[in-house]
């Protein structure tokens, strides 16, 4: 764990190496999934059973990559009643929070005569990649899919690995709600290239979304421009602001629930009281001796987690927007004043009562977000990453004679007299 101070001369360099570490750790995977990518798109099949049976310790065919619908139906059939319920209450919030961004379509005629419109279209196919290694995601089933389903995409595909060939239930529970019955048992990056180039058994997608570890998040971005993806949703991370007035327990805990997702992710505390990020820091090592993931947890701490000790807010809230974070825990009397002046964070969490466990299982807005500092120009996964627009112009005699003039002027600028006779010549006839 690092310890920063920005009242420390050497503040700005430990700050800059604090930002540098995840972006060192992208490049260390991006030779290896680039022979991944190429392998799968040359194989196909037969490399995607080689790297499970290497990375999953799951011996396959290629007729089995397919989770066929009995063992859906037997693996969901096994969730307990009231782990249904809660799933079910997961999925009324999120698929509710979803339908809410659904965007209206423009039509509308302007002040010179021409129709204009802009209209959504679902895209066909996607594929939803849920991951599955260190921990099972369900909640990432129905984060994935329930957005899918509101857009209105037809073919749904869905990869998931599962290591040594153990099924989650509430994983396909979960797939079964959402109506997703297109899943295949593989994951990384293989499982990526997959998707995106195709296989024998498996039809290339549109655009492939979700969550996953660092060669996950890689492959998305090496087959991006191939296919689209949402973002680069990699190891978790949490910045979580505070001031001395919290449990450090809690805090401690908030910071833990991020760090246990895998060795890679990043919980870093920012604090106005140097007193308080000690009692934390404390508080996390004595945590850290009973978590049951404490192995991941532990290693994530000791490598990318960090205190940072501010003088105010208003500098916590700079740093903060340098970070760019995935989440942004604040645990403040004010945490709406605060959360004004943050312009980059994947999602905020607001006041004492809502850590992001909440968004992750049961707030409604999506948990599948940006990493890395891509908050800066990128967006949690949506409705929007299901559809697409198209425009359209619709222009009659008295239209085109009104603004047809501007564009044969422009078109002779740039010397396109095609573009310019195509207006001409109709302007001519009229
Ligand atoms: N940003 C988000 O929105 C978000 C949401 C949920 C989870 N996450 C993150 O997703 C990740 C889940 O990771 P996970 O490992 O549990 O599951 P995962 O499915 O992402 O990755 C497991 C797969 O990675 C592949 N793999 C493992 N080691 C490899 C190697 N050495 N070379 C090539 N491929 C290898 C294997 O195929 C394995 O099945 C965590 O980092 C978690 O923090 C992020
Ligand atoms: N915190 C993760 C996103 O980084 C999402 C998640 C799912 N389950 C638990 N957590
Ligand atoms: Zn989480």
């Amino acid at each position: 764990m690092k310890r920063l101070n920005t009242l420390n001369p050497g503040f700005e360099n430990d700050f800059a190496s604090l930002m540098a570490d995840r972006s060192s750790e992208e490049r260390s995977v991006a030779e290896p999934v680039r022979a991944i990518l190429a392998d799968v798109r040359t194989r196909g099949d037969e490399a995607l059973c080689d790297y499970t049976a290497r990375f999953d310790r799951l011996t396959l065919s290629a007729d089995k990559l397919r989770i066929s619908a009995e063992e859906i139906t037997r693996e969901a059939d096994r969730v307990p009643a009231d782990l249904m319920d809660a799933l079910k209450t997961a999925a009324r919030r999120i698929e509710a929070f979803h339908a809410a961004q659904m965007p209206k379509d423009l039509d509308f005629t302007d002040d010179e005569g021409i129709r204009l419109g802009m209209r959504w279209t679902a895209l066909d196919a996607v594929g939803l990649y849920v991951p599955g290694g260190k921990a099972a995601y369900p909640s990432s089933v129905l984060m994935n899919a329930l957005p899918a389903r509101v857009a209105g995409v037809q073919r749904v595909a869905m990869c998931v690995p599962s290591p040594d060939g153990v099924l989650n239930p509430l994983v396909l529970a979960a797939a079964r709600l959402c109506g997703v019955e297109e899943i295949y048992r593989i994951g990384g990056a293989h499982a990526v290239g997959a998707m995106a180039y195709g296989t024998e058994r498996i039809a290339p997608v549109d655009r492939i979304v979700g969550p996953g570890n660092a060669f996950v998040a890689e492959a998305k971005r090496q087959v991006f421009g191939h296919v689209g993806i949402d973002s680069i949703a990699g190891p978790s991370e949490v910045v979580v602001v505070a001031d001395g007035n919290n449990d450090p327990r809690l805090a401690a805990i908030d910071l833990l629930a991020q760090a246990e997702h895998d060795e890679q992710a990043q919980a870093i505390l920012i604090t106005t009281d140097a007193a308080f990020g000690d009692a934390v820091n404390q508080a996390v090592l004595t945590e850290l001796q009973t978590l049951p993931r404490t192995a991941i947890a532990a290693k994530s701490w000791a490598d990318h987690g960090a205190i940072i000790v501010v003088k105010d807010l208003e500098e916590a809230a700079r740093i903060v927007n340098q970070l760019a974070p995935e989440h942004l825990e604040v645990l403040l009397d004010e945490p709406r004043a605060f959360s004004g002046l943050v312009r980059h964070a994947g999602a905020i969490f607001m006041g004492r009562y809502c850590p992001e466990a909440v968004g992750d299982y049961v707030g409604g807005p999506n948990h599948v977000l940006p990493t890395s500092r891509t908050a800066r120009f990128a967006s949690g996964l949506s409705v929007f990453d299901f559809i697409k627009r198209t425009t359209t112009i619709e222009a009659n005699e008295a239209g085109l004679k009104k603004i047809g003039p501007a564009g044969v002027a422009l078109a002779q600028a740039e010397g396109l007299d095609a573009h310019a006779l195509s207006l001409s010549l109709r302007l001519d006839q009229l």
